[in-house]
């Protein structure tokens, strides 16, 4: 394990996996080499306390389980432990990769026996289901073995905090808080990085704490007098995450005095909160600075500062107001001739250089920096699933009631809009059938509180909103997260999707792309190294297979004492529909869909389009060989009727959308187009798209006569094409230059440009 204290004192701290784990296991040839050796800020001048040497970490472990129990001092401590034995014990559970990075362990399962309570006289076997059944006295259950690094009980965590931590179901810490609490705890600056919903906002909320508490306790801070000066000072982004964040302390250090403030409201409450003395002030930088002009607030006993998010301070033109209150600490504390006496610390899912920049120069030289999202593939949490839906945004509001009830399940729904106003209209959207509401910075604060509220209750399905709550915002319920169009940058869209799949859950970030806006999509891939899976608006036996349960358990839920009432109309509802007919109308009813479900086309989502697949048993060279087919077999169908023309990923298909005014079925299924049928041939089938097949990049394949992405396949895609990708005049009726790109070499991208300059 190595803190590398030169230039960047980077702790690179990953998750492994099992079999990883399994082969270090202390025993690796680089821990043989190194001798398990924590180098740290001793060899580079630093306080030689942090310089670990952890050559038998067994035996260490051994000597702090003994110490424990025998150190009564330290009784209300959970696993506190004297300094050189705890850093022995954190080599022995922090293993070591090859390239000396340290890696935290995951929980893992375990199947432990447990005594078959059922089969115990004395027990009712009347509640043994069909799953737990066993005739044997015991029976395996899989329990979640805590690794010892994770443990609670493995760091400097008080009695009176473990137990709030378990009230709230937490039994174990995170990777990102097992990393980064003794470095905090022991003094040292930090700029850490993990992904969203991992649990930073308590990997720098525990060790706070605790350290306040150990000096309360230790009489070295002054606890509880009247007008003291704040300890901690957190800023971050947004008055919502600055809300979030002082719940988070209230719940884990309730004898802390914590304070909230934010712009938008009156500074008298603020101000009487400062003045009775706090603990720990969270709140956003300009109000803080306020603050600070206006003499309230008291910088001498800072101990941490604490920036979370800091790296949308920028977007929102808070980055000034945060490096002026970093230079009022640096400064007064000059002043006062205490030096840095205070900690600086930086947690964000993205850290960007030009926040890197401004913090380093607040942080002291020996600071680490923790990073998880390093040696990641992916830039967002791997537990959401990206998807986009091609359609115009006058489409949008049509389907995204649709989208939400398909995607969401029983789940809430976040909505990001880019601007205020397109939030706004859309909350008035009747389409989006399930209940929202909006949430914007024009948003007057206290309606803002009852909407966060309201929504983490979840009185209602869906909250529309801005960037605003892009950041840090914890709805654990939130399993779909929508963008109604892809997000100015990079970062937003990480921070966006992390609204969903937080603490290990999972959950789905859909993005709706314009055809020209499809290279940001891409862009985004490449970015953040995910894989967008492109499918087309729900169609409806999606939506009824998504509405279809819940409308049945409405049915069931109705009182049987009112049935009866019902039972003549029902009877003569059947009389003259059906029962399948009468009861469907009500099911149907029920679930919204009285007035139909639209068709629309997979492509765009238009409606009165319906998306056709042509699948061929060789592969084709164009979509104008498509084209060529319609024109064959239905003379009169309109050219314009087909559009949309696109080649599937495997190029034995296309794709395009026709006029749903020229397409009949027939009988047996059988395709009919402007009054002729369609017969499939032994190589060439047609049928309606189902769902949208994997498509070549697809805006570089539309066809050249569409109206709406002709500009893109003339200019785009035919010349460079043709010059990247074809590359040889001469090679161009040749079959196997169709799979090459100019250098000779087969790629999904590449091939796909070598298409198009034919
Ligand atoms: N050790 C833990 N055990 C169980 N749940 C935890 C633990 N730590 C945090 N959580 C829960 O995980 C969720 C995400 O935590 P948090 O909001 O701190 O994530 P984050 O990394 O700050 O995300 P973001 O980057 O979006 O701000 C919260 O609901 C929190 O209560």
């Amino acid at each position: 394990m190595l803190f590398t204290t030169n230039t960047e004192n980077t702790a690179n701290i990953n998750k492994t996996s099992k079999k990883d784990l399994l082969s270090k296991n202390g025993k690796s040839k680089s821990n043989k080499k190194k001798g398990k050796e924590i180098v740290t800020s001793e060899e580079n001048g630093n306080p030689p306390e942090l310089a670990l040497k952890n050559s038998k970490p067994e035996i260490a472990e051994k000597s702090f389980k003994s110490k424990k129990i025998k150190d009564k001092d330290e009784k209300n401590t959970v696993g506190s432990r004297p300094k050189s034995k705890r850093k022995d014990y954190e080599g022995k559970q922090n293993d070591e990769n090859e390239d000396n990075t340290l890696i935290v362990k995951s929980p893992k399962t375990k199947k432990q026996k447990v005594e078959n309570d059922a089969l115990k006289p004395g027990i009712d076997n009347n509640i043994i289901t069909n799953d737990t059944a066993t005739t044997s006295q015991f029976i395996e259950i899989e329990t979640e073995e805590i690794p010892d690094n994770l443990k609670l009980s493995s760091y400097r965590i008080t009695q009176t905090t473990a137990d709030s931590l378990k009230k709230r179901g937490i039994e174990s810490l995170f990777p990102i808080q097992a990393a980064t609490f003794d470095i905090i705890y022991d003094g040292k600056d930090i700029l850490a990085r993990a992904k969203t919903g991992t649990g930073k906002t308590l990997a720098f909320a525990l060790p706070i704490t605790e350290v306040l508490l150990k000096s309360y306790e230790n009489g070295g801070l002054k606890n509880g007098q009247r007008g003291r000066a704040p300890k901690v000072i957190i800023m971050t982004p947004t008055r919502d995450l600055a809300k979030q964040i002082s719940s988070e302390f209230e719940s884990i250090a309730p004898n802390l005095k914590i304070l909230c403030i934010y712009g938008g409201v009156a500074y008298d409450f603020q101000t009487q909160g400062l003045r009775s003395g706090i603990d720990v002030l969270i709140g956003t930088p300009g109000r803080i600075l306020d603050h600070i002009d206006r003499g309230n607030l008291k910088l001498g006993d800072l101990k941490f500062i604490c920036l979370d998010e800091a790296d949308q301070m920028l977007d929102i033109g808070f980055a000034e107001a945060m490096e002026t209150v970093l230079q009022h600490v640096k400064h007064h504390k000059e002043n006062q001739n205490k030096g840095i006496d205070y900690q600086t610390l930086l947690f964000s899912a993205t850290v960007p250089d030009w926040v890197k920049n401004t913090v380093k120069k607040y942080l002291r030289t020996d600071y680490v920096n923790v990073d998880l999202t390093k040696d990641t593939n992916t830039k967002t949490n791997e537990n959401i699933r990206h998807i986009a839906i091609r359609s115009a945004w006058s489409s949008r509001k049509d389907i995204i009631g649709d989208v939400v009830t398909c995607y969401a399940g029983s789940g809430s729904c976040v909505i990001f809009c880019n601007t205020k106003n397109d939030a706004n209209e859309l909350v008035l959207n009747d389409k989006l059938k399930q209940d929202a509401r909006v949430l914007h910075g024009d948003i007057v604060q206290t309606q803002r509180e009852i909407t966060m509220r309201d929504f983490r209750d979840g009185k209602f399905k869906c909250i529309i909103c801005t960037d605003v709550l892009a950041r840090g915002i914890d709805i654990p319920q939130v399993d779909l997260v929508i963008n109604c169009e892809p997000p100015k940058d990079i970062d937003s869209y990480v921070h966006r999707a992390g609204r969903t799949a937080r603490a290990g859950r999972q959950g789905i970030a859909l993005t709706f792309f314009k055809a020209q806006e499809e290279n940001r999509i891409w862009n985004i891939q490449r970015c953040i190294g995910v894989s967008f899976q492109i499918v087309g608006p729900p169609q409806p036996q999606e939506i009824i297979a998504a509405t279809a349960n819940d409308a049945v358990k409405i049915l069931e839920s109705v009182e049987s004492n009112v049935l009866p009432y019902f039972h003549s109309t029902a009877k003569e509802l059947i009389e003259s529909q059906g029962a399948i007919g009468a009861l469907s109308a009500a099911l149907a009813y029920i679930s919204g869909y009285s007035g139909g479900i639209k068709k629309r086309s997979l492509m765009s989502a238009d409606e009165g389009y319906t998306t056709l697949l042509f699948r061929f048993t060789y592969p084709i060279r164009h979509t104008s060989y498509a084209r060529s087919i319609f024109k064959k077999h239905f003379p009169d169908l309109p050219e314009d009727a087909v559009k949309r023309f696109s080649m599937t990923k495997d190029m034995q298909g296309v794709v395009c959308d026709i006029s749903t005014q020229y397409l009949e079925t027939g009988e047996d299924e059988c395709l009919v187009l402007a009054g002729r049928q369609w017969y499939d041939t032994a190589t060439t089938t047609l049928e309606v798209a189902k769902e949208l097949p994997e498509l070549l990049q697809i805006n570089k394949v539309f066809d050249r006569n569409d109206g709406e992405y002709g500009n893109g396949y003339g200019n785009g895609y035919g010349n460079n094409g043709y010059r990247n990708g074809y590359g040889n005049k001469n090679n161009s009726n040749k079959w196997k230059s169709f799979n090459r790109n100019g250098n000779g070499k087969s790629n999904g991208y590449n091939r796909f440009r070598g298409n198009g300059g034919m």
